[in-house]
């Protein structure tokens, strides 16, 4: 894979380019307090992300990655209503950029790159991060893993991010840290860069073949802008 005929970068958001767990670790043992339920270490809860907050709250009450089949959905979505509430009041207190990632941002943009960005993250949240990191002129286009009726690793928001902006799937790259990056773009026909330093579930991303892999934002930046 060579990055010469590549002009949309799609990125990943939690995990690649920002680090989010610590305050999605608060709103899940917030939650759980509120239930009398116990609350679990950042490290257990950070292979809890990857596949939106139901599943994130899913496994928070189940204490597993493995769901409890026992679990109703009312019990599901009033707890996810309180992981709503806390998440909303603090989503960005302790939430941080990786390095690198602030200037590389602009670096893409200026060497002529189109940014799109595919979250499985809920859209409601979105705006206020990108906000506070005055992150929101750089994307033309942001999609939450509730915009559409199916999230990653379905490729469905990355081929309607191609198809919105114009873009042939050949022409763009999908950016991220977790297997369901990976394989939305495997789906897609795009070509994937795996991140090494995100949540992946505690596996290393190397293992979902992406067609390149970097352990830093600066690694990337380097290679796409060499
Ligand atoms: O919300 C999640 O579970 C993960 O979000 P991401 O797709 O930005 O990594
Ligand atoms: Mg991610």
């Amino acid at each position: 894979m060579t990055i010469d005929n590549k002009k949309l970068l799609i990125f990943d958001f939690d995990g690649t380019l920002i680090d989010s767990v610590p305050d999605l670790a608060d709103a899940a043992n917030i939650m759980l307090g509120q239930l009398g339920k116990p609350s679990y270490p950042i490290d257990t809860i950070q292979e809890w992300v990857g596949n939106g907050s139901r599943m994130l709250v899913e496994r928070a009450l189940s204490g597993s990655i493995e769901v409890d089949p026992h679990l109703s959905d009312a019990e599901v979505e009033a707890a996810e209503r309180l992981f709503f509430d806390a998440y909303a009041a603090h989503d960005t207190s302790k939430t941080s950029a990786y390095p690198d990632v602030e200037t590389g941002l602009k670096q893409l943009t200026d060497a002529g790159f189109t940014l799109a960005l595919v979250t499985n993250k809920p859209i409601r949240f979105v705006p206020d991060i990108l906000a506070s990191l005055g992150w929101t002129s750089y994307f033309a286009m942001v999609l939450g893993g509730d915009s559409l009726s199916v999230k990653k690793p379905d490729p469905a928001p990355l081929l309607h991010v191609c198809e919105t902006l114009q873009f042939d799937p050949t022409q763009a790259l999908m950016i991220g840290d977790s297997i369901n990056d990976i394989q939305a773009g495997k789906r897609a026909n795009i070509d994937t860069v795996g991140l090494s330093y995100g949540y992946n579930y505690g596996k290393d991303i190397r293992d979902s073949q992406p067609n390149q892999a970097f352990d830093s934002f600066k690694a990337l930046l380097d290679w796409v802008l060499k």
